[in-house]
């Protein structure tokens, strides 16, 4: 109807924009009217989504983060790319999965599925640049009949710590010579300074990782892998070679640009030397090299919404369905040197100065499985009940409602590629839509290397930060006297990780009212998370320090958050016991417990609890926000005059605009107002009921503490009055 009167190019320009207060309002109408739109048109027009002034890409974020909007077609595109190629048409926004997905992984190493010969899969795309080669066995074949002699190949693992779904292992095993496993560990390289790269978490994982992995090649290959600590992957691989006689090198790519730049270094020395270095991509969906904005152009440049559909017009290759184990990889006659997996120093525990260990690995130990099956039991049981609570529920701190498969993808035990396959027949949208916002950090980081470090809007350069060490410490530790905060620092300390809501408060805490430079929270991150990931990781700080393309359009309260994602505080319970006796009401907020409640559960406040850092969050909040317009004033060449978005410059130099939260651009010409209409703090679940009670409780209380003074008085002075007579 509206297409006959509006018109047709009318309502396609501008339908979705005049729906778009239903997005918050209501969204499950937002989302009828969208299906119809997107049915209709079958693709809406790109500036419904890139415009940096509208609403679509500014509530973008927060509301596919959070849930209020599914945002279907948008989502399923990424993961419909390749099913769409191979039905020769083009990836369209509404078509919606309908194929079979395998339920288990086979794990009979001769099964007929997944076998290379259907492949034609991204995954392997730099073997067939390098080398002309394809993944098909029928060409594999060929290759062996063409009179290869029996020189080994070295396969080297890096972030690909898994035998199902990997390209370049199977590629190796497909060569029919013996296979040298290689597992190198240089700290220098991994880890160049200021980045942070290995922290002590993920060093421990990834000991613990390739402690399995070992085993499960010894178990089902009867081969095993050899460990050397060097100073040097590129000295360390051809003396690999050379004492071996290799014919030629195997790995599967990964994106960090000093990791990137190395293996580049080794390869072209390796073809110089007439070595063959066979490359595949399957650590992310999309290989950052890939994806061009060329045809989209930069603006909106850092949300997930513009890079999907930069990968949507980008000439990218299809994911392909995920390979199956290697057949075999038969050992080499004679194995190189090894070290012990435990030389590599991965887990090494600290000292005291008594000479006792301070094991601070134990209770992460207890917790996780560092397994490549250890990931698949975590999908299975995410997608067995997890993900029906995902789209709505995902933010609860209470239940397991998110994958928890973050270390996994990280280490490469699990591709990104079989996620897909496995989640993408659940229809969750939101779920598949993190696996783009991993692929987006990637393409990020390559296009800003210092990305965990320097800010990208590069004026906010110059914002003043809090230096307190107390306060960053107390939030290291979990002590700040927020009971949600607290219980998550605690956890993510004890356990090594936490679901993104709870990534979510604290780092809005440490950020917006502590006001730590995010590059503290970054780096706490980088040491303590068994995920840690500088691409992801580095990404988000930003973007919730201001500093990045897509800034957090919210800030969260540490009170009301936690109405949110622990209404009846049983999380606050788990990690902080010494207040688990608090009744709900105050679980969140003990500062507001009147003193007889207090004394009854056996708490002291700023002895068996902490005092709260800091009391008035208003006041540091107005803080947080006059530094960013400070900023933002001292540099009008850094902001659009028309629309009031930051810009940021491009690594090519050009500048372009970016989202600016709304309130700091009302504060930058109301600098005196008190109310700012935009403001970006959540609410969260606030229940009425509950203050009523508290304020209840404390009236009562203080009641009945002036009886009892009153009490006491009359008592004292009944006792004076007897002495006196006496
Ligand atoms: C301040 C901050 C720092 C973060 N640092 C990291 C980090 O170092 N490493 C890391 O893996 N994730 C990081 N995240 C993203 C996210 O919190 C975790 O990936 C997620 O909590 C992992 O739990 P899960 O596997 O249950 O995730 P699910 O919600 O089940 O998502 C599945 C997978 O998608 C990917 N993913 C999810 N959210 C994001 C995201 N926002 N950006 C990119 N990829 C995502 C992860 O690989 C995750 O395992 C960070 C988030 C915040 C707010």
């Amino acid at each position: 109807m509206i297409v006959s009167l509006d018109g047709y190019d009318s309502t396609r320009q501008h339908f979705l924009k005049n729906i778009d207060f239903l997005r918050l309002t209501n969204p499950k109408k937002y989302n009828e009217l969208f299906t119809v739109f997107a049915n209709y048109f079958e693709k809406p027009p790109s500036g419904a989504f890139l415009d940096p002034i509208g609403c679509s890409v500014e509530n973008g974020y927060l509301t596919s983060d959070f849930g209020y909007e599914l945002e279907v077609e948008l989502a399923s595109a990424l993961s419909l790319q390749d099913q769409n190629e191979s039905l020769n048409s083009k990836a369209s926004y509404v078509s919606v999965v309908q194929e079979p997905v395998s339920k288990q992984r086979n794990t009979s190493s001769n099964s007929e599925r997944n076998q290379p010969e259907n492949v034609n899969n991204s995954f392997s795309k730099n073997v067939e640049e390098d080398n002309g080669s394809v993944t098909s066995s029928v060409k594999s074949k060929k290759r062996k009949n063409k009179g290869s002699t029996n020189r080994p190949v070295v396969y080297w693992f890096r972030r690909d710590l898994r035998l199902y779904d990997n390209p370049a292992l199977f590629e190796a095993a497909s060569m029919n010579v013996p296979v040298i496993l290689v597992f190198l560990w240089s700290e220098s390289e991994e880890d160049p300074e200021g980045v942070v790269a290995a922290g002590g978490a993920t060093k421990l994982w990834l000991h613990h990782a390739l402690n399995h992995l070992d085993k499960s090649i010894s178990d089902r290959y009867n081969n095993r892998i050899i460990y050397r600590k060097t100073q040097s992957c590129q000295r360390e691989i051809l003396s690999l070679i050379e004492e071996t006689g290799a014919k030629a090198l195997l790995i599967n790519d990964v994106y960090e640009p000093f990791l990137k730049q190395r293996d580049d270094k080794i390869c072209s020395e390796l073809q110089r030397k007439g070595i063959e270095c066979k490359r595949f991509h399957s650590y992310l969906l999309h290989e950052p090299g890939s994806v061009s904005a060329e045809s989209v152009g930069m603006r909106g440049v850092g949300s997930v919404t513009h890079f999907m559909e930069c990968c949507r017009q980008s000439d990218a290759r299809p994911i392909g369905h995920p390979l199956d184990y290697p057949p075999t990889l038969p050992k080499p006659d004679q194995f190189p040197s090894s070290s012990s997996l435990h030389d590599l120093e991965l887990a090494k525990m600290p000292r005291r100065k008594d000479g006792s260990i301070i094991d601070w690995a134990a209770p992460i130990v207890r917790q996780w499985d560092f397994g490549e099956e250890g990931a698949w039991k975590a999908l299975e049981l995410f997608l067995s009940e997890g993900v029906r609570k995902y789209e709505k529920e995902s933010c609860r701190a209470d239940h397991l409602n998110t994958c928890r498969i973050s270390p996994y993808l990280h280490f490469g035990q699990i591709s990104p590629r079989a996620v897909l396959e496995e989640a993408r027949h659940m229809k969750s949208p939101k779920f598949l839509r993190k696996l783009a916002w991993r692929d987006l950090s990637y393409w990020l980081l390559t296009l800003w290397p210092d990305l965990p470090s320097q800010p990208t809007r590069v004026h906010y350069r110059d914002q003043a930060w809090s230096r307190d060490p107390g306060h960053l410490k107390a939030w290291q530790r979990g002590r700040t006297g927020f009971p949600l905060v607290d219980a998550a620092m605690r956890q993510l300390w004890l356990e090594g990780w936490i679901n993104n809501y709870l990534r979510h408060v604290v780092a809005s805490f440490l950020i917006s009212y502590l006001r730590l430079h995010w590059v503290e929270g970054y780096r706490w991150f980088q040491d303590t998370l068994l995920d840690a990931d500088v691409a992801i990781n580095a990404m988000m700080w930003q973007n919730g320090g201001m500093s990045g393309l897509d800034q957090w359009n919210f800030v969260m309260h540490p009170v009301d958050a936690a109405l949110t994602c622990d209404p009846d505080g049983a999380y606050v319970r788990k990690w902080c016991p010494e207040i688990a006796a608090l009744p709900n009401d105050f679980i969140h907020q003990p500062w507001k417990c009147p003193p007889s409640i207090l004394r009854r559960c056996g708490i002291k406040l700023g002895e068996t609890y902490p005092n709260r850092v800091i009391s008035d969050l208003e006041g540091a909040r107005e803080q947080s926000l006059t530094d960013v317009v400070n900023v933002r004033k001292k540099h009008p060449e850094f902001v659009d005059r028309r629309t009031g978005n930051d810009l940021v410059p491009l690594p090519d130099g050009l500048c372009v605009p970016v989202i600016t939260r709304k309130e700091f651009k009302y504060k930058l010409h109301h600098p005196e107002a008190k109310d700012n209409p935009h403001t970006a703090v959540l609410r969260g679940y606030r229940s009425r009921k509950r203050d009523e009670a508290i304020a209840f409780a404390n009236e009562r209380d203080f009641m009945a503490s002036a009886m009892n003074e009153s009490v006491k008085l009359t008592e004292r002075r009944l006792k004076a009055t007897q002495y006196e007579a006496l």
